[in-house]
């Protein structure tokens, strides 16, 4: 599929090396794509641990196949090889990664001539001074991918002026969590303190400190050039003042949908078949919910699922269950192996079993994006994790948001209150709330949601084709990018 092309193409290489988690492997790697089917030479970096559950459920082999000028490397993330990193661990399998990794990567980056391997690393934000670190003592270009919304990207950039401003630190009391933020530009009047990044609440979750998070992103200032996995429709006013100080800005998102749209247009003019479509699962891919879902009335279900890091207490399990049962609606439930602190514990109610037996379908990792596509998907229930989120605009299913941690309050916030395609949960888990949510969404606000969600899928789609704005910033980053691999032969 790829290989060809003058050997200014063949010798622009670059090395991938995301955050080792779901969300951050799974964008890194539809870029990776994007940049072989551009004849970019590209070597993947993961750490061990998620490059063996690569090889276990995500067909790395027929990957490689497709793709001749695709290779992966492994490093060590630092942590005792038995400990199972479940969805909470995420922080410290990042603190570990930034401690251990330079030496390694330096390794890699270097031939045994001693040249750099590389013309340019493209690195997980959430590692930026290490990558950048890495990159001036190598003489190696870094651009960095942060796999977040812009929207966490500017308030997590902007923290310092809200210090400055007297708005943090927060009081946790809920007249508090309710004051409107003000001093952000471009977000003036629309998040409160509840819907900041999670990194900004004492008592939140939260996996990486906020200095950190400030730290590692006001890093970016220092890389060549920065990714956003967005479009300029969804979040236009925010990029807007992002450019003010990152001039090379480039905005490739939904990076699914562009990167289904390019393998369509390169094949439609050649009578080659295009490659197929790769799991990036960290997990064991259940497919018995498609035949599930083929069974069922157009936009009928609720799709429920809580991303690769959220953790919930069995208390919240049955809260959302009963809602979801007492709703009366069909639903497919993503409850992953690690999801639920307590393990099985008291008999399950009958009005539970009944109800899942009757109109439920649990599995404990699913094809979202193909179930997200299903004509049978009428709402989507989710953490509001970015990759989720934009394959819930891409699909044009009205969502309903309950996050965890992290990005995830402000990306429910912008869902709820900005683009209007779905509910904000937040900060709740009652059986009556999910039960009244679930039909709002489905049926008493369908018409409402189903109009601003199909008008953001067509945005979304449009900015993924010819002419669109992820399309045209996705040709300027690969002459970026080669014009980096000619400035590493000279
Ligand atoms: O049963 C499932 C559940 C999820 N997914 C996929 O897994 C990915 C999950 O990514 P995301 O929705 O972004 O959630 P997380 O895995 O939680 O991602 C982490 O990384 C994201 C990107 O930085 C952040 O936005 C999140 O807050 C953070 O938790 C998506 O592409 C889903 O399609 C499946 O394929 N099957
Ligand atoms: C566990 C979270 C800490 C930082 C990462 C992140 C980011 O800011 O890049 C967002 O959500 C999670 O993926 C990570």
């Amino acid at each position: 599929m790829t290989g060809g092309g003058d050997q200014c193409e063949i010798e622009t290489h670059v090395l991938i090396f995301p955050c080792p988690a779901q969300g951050h492997v799974n964008c890194m790697l539809q870029l990776a794509e994007l940049l072989l089917l551009s004849n970019i030479h590209v070597t993947f970096l993961n750490t061990d641990h998620v490059h063996r559950r690569l090889l276990r459920f995500a067909d790395i082999n027929s990957r490689l196949a497709a793709y001749p000028t695709l290779h992966f490397e492994t490093i060590s993330d630092g942590i005792p090889a038995d400990d199972p990193r479940c969805g909470d661990s995420i922080g410290q399998q990042i603190k570990q990664v930034d401690l251990t990794a330079l030496p390694q990567l330096k390794k890699i980056c270097m031939e045994a001539s001693g040249k750099p391997r590389f013309s340019c690393i493209i690195g997980d934000g959430i590692f930026g001074r290490l990558t950048n670190q890495l990159g001036q003592e190598l003489g190696i270009p870094v651009v960095h991918f942060r796999t977040i919304s812009a929207c966490c990207f500017w308030a997590c950039f902007c923290a310092p002026r809200l210090i400055e401003s007297n708005e943090l630190p927060i009081r946790e009391e809920e007249e508090d969590l309710d004051r409107m933020i003000t001093s952000i530009p471009g977000m003036e009047n629309l998040v409160r303190c509840r819907d900041l990044p999670s990194f900004f609440r004492r008592s939140h979750k939260r996996p990486i400190p906020l200095e950190s998070i400030v730290f590692e992103t006001h890093q970016s200032l220092r890389a060549q050039a920065l990714i956003l996995n967005t479009f300029e429709d969804l979040e236009g006013p925010i990029l807007s003042q992002i450019r003010n100080l990152f001039p090379r800005l480039y905005t490739l998102g939904p990076l699914h949908a562009l990167l289904t749209a390019r393998k369509a247009s390169k094949t439609a003019s050649s009578e080659e078949k295009p490659p197929p479509s790769f799991a990036n699962s960290l997990w064991e891919i259940d497919r018995t919910c498609m035949t599930w879902l083929d069974a069922q009335p157009p936009k009928s279900v609720i799709y429920v699922s809580f991303g690769s890091n959220s953790t919930m207490s069995r208390d919240e399990l049955m809260e959302i269950w009963y809602g979801l049962v007492n709703s009366k609606k069909r639903f497919v439930w993503v409850v992953r192996p690690d999801m639920v602190a307590e393990q099985e514990g008291k008999d399950l109610p009958s009005e539970l079993v009944q109800g899942t037996t009757e109109r439920g379908c649990m599995v404990g990792w699913a094809p979202q994006q193909e179930v997200l596509e299903h004509v049978a998907v009428g709402g989507f229930m989710t953490h509001s994790g970015w990759n989720s989120t934009l394959e819930g605009v891409v699909a044009g299913v009205p969502m309903i948001c309950w996050p965890y941690f992290g990005d995830q309050q402000i990306n429910s916030r912008y869902v709820s209150e900005v683009w209007k395609l779905g509910l904000d949960m937040k900060d709740t888990c009652d059986r009556k709330i999910v039960e009244k949510m679930v039909n709002d969404l489905m049926v008493e606000r369908r018409e409402e949601f189903q109009k601003s969600t199909d008008a953001m899928a067509a945005g979304a789609k449009a900015s993924v084709t010819d002419g669109g704005s992820s399309y045209s910033d996705f040709d300027s980053f690969i002459e970026y990018l080669k014009s980096l691999g000619a400035g590493s032969r000279n």
